[in-house]
């Protein structure tokens, strides 16, 4: 059994505190990532499941066993770190064997272990290597290997792919994914990278200043973040937000107004501010917008920056002449902006007129004072619930 638990851990360095209170449990053979900016408490929390940092308060637990006073030795954990320390006079063989080696395992045994865990990252026919005649993504898979021959009930990984390249980094994901398949292995992995973070794990937990935002599936983060962090930080480019009031029948921000019952959202009432937020993708223009089920009224809207990205186009909109001449600031969080994007074959121009509208059932509702979440996805103006298409009762 190789599930880790960790219970109200926090850990305070002096007055600072890097991780307040986070419990989480992460189940036997799953990948779970941590994700969160910098500072957030990420390593933080990994070094005191590996027993590097000895939380100030809390209990780690792997398997049945507490293990919050073990040795990083005793703990059954392997780490992967983001500077791979290799040997430099030692060849792969015997970077590999170094651990098992220092612990006696009998020859015969080491042999068969180092060539089991050379053929998973398959670095087999380079065991005679030296580190100095290899790529960076080669030695980062010599250490991974170093993890595997050890057996770990637990991998550990720090951006174990950060020094890397931006391709290789797309080649290393594939293959760690391969290995968690093939290990079975339960997987604590931590980076900065969000598309790392989304196409490997199983769960992300997205941590912001010490403390746990939301552990979830990928998906469920970026569709149903619990609040106005997990929103903002999972997804590139950012979720649009814009700042409301709520009325007796619908939201009022600066430049437009969305139907919507109040009493759907039970945490606030008239009055209270709210936050609106929605990703570039479900801002839409008027004139492609036939096949949405259910959208807001048109917004009018000029079109700033076009940036091309290849497979899509970020289009910076000001909603109001006030907004003009404003571009410095970040339109996720500016009330006159939005920011949308569209396919490469849109036509569409910097400095034209537009109308735009949001997919009702992709907005989200965020109490602007706690930051929670509130709602996902409006439900349409004749109550259907969000994803339901019209009937005949309907019309
Ligand atoms: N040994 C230490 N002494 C004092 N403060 C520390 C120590 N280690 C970490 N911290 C502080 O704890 C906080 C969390 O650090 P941690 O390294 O866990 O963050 P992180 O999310 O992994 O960051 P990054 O993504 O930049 O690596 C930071 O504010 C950091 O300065």
């Amino acid at each position: 059994m190789a599930r880790v638990r960790l219970e109200n851990v926090t850990k305070r360095y002096g007055e600072e505190t890097a991780v307040e209170d986070v419990s989480l449990e992460v189940e036997d053979g799953e990948f779970v990532t941590f994700v969160g900016p910098s500072g957030c408490g990420k390593s933080t929390t990994m070094e005191t499941v590996a027993g590097l940092t000895q939380p100030t308060e809390g209990r780690i637990y792997i398997g049945d066993d507490d293990v919050t006073d073990l040795a990083p030795k005793d703990r059954g954990v392997a780490m992967v770190f983001q500077n791979i320390a290799l040997f430099p006079h030692m060849d792969v063989y015997e970077n590999i064997s170094f651990g098992l080696r220092l612990r006696k395992y009998d020859d015969e045994e080491v042999r068969r272990r180092v060539e089991e865990a050379a053929d998973i990252v398959q670095l087999e026919g380079m065991l005679d290597r030296m580190p100095s005649e290899m790529s960076g993504g080669q030695q980062q898979r010599v250490g991974i290997a170093r993890a595997i021959v050890r057996n770990p009930d637990v991998f550990l990984m720090d951006e174990p792919l950060a020094n890397l390249d931006a391709k290789l980094r797309v080649h290393m994901r594939t293959e760690l994914q391969r290995l968690h398949r093939e290990l079975d292995a339960t997987v604590i992995y931590v980076t900065h990278d969000q598309a790392e973070a989304m196409t490997m794990s199983n769960r992300i937990a997205v941590l912001n200043d010490g403390r746990l935002q939301q552990i979830a599936a990928p998906l469920t983060c970026y569709n149903e973040p619990t609040n106005l962090f997990v929103a903002g930080f999972i997804g590139s480019p950012s979720m649009n937000f814009v700042e409301g009031t709520l009325l007796e029948d619908g939201l009022e921000t600066n430049n437009f107004t969305v139907d919507l019952d109040p009493s759907q959202l039970s945490e606030v009432g008239v009055g209270d501010a709210v936050t609106l937020g929605v990703r570039p993708e479900d801002v839409h223009l008027t004139r492609y917008a036939d096949s949405l089920t259910d959208s807001t009224d048109r917004i009018g809207a000029r079109t700033d920056v076009l940036e091309p990205m290849g497979d899509e186009v970020f289009v910076y909109l000001l909603l109001s002449e006030a907004a003009a001449g404003s571009m410095e600031q970040d339109p996720a969080t500016s009330p006159n902006q939005l920011l949308m994007s569209v396919t490469p074959d849109t036509e569409i121009e910097a400095g034209e007129d537009v109308d735009v509208v949001l997919d009702r059932s992709k907005i989200h509702l965020f109490d602007t004072a706690t930051g929670d979440a509130l709602l996902h996805g409006l439900t349409d103006r004749s109550g259907r619930e969000p994803g339901t298409t019209p009937t005949e009762a309907d019309s």
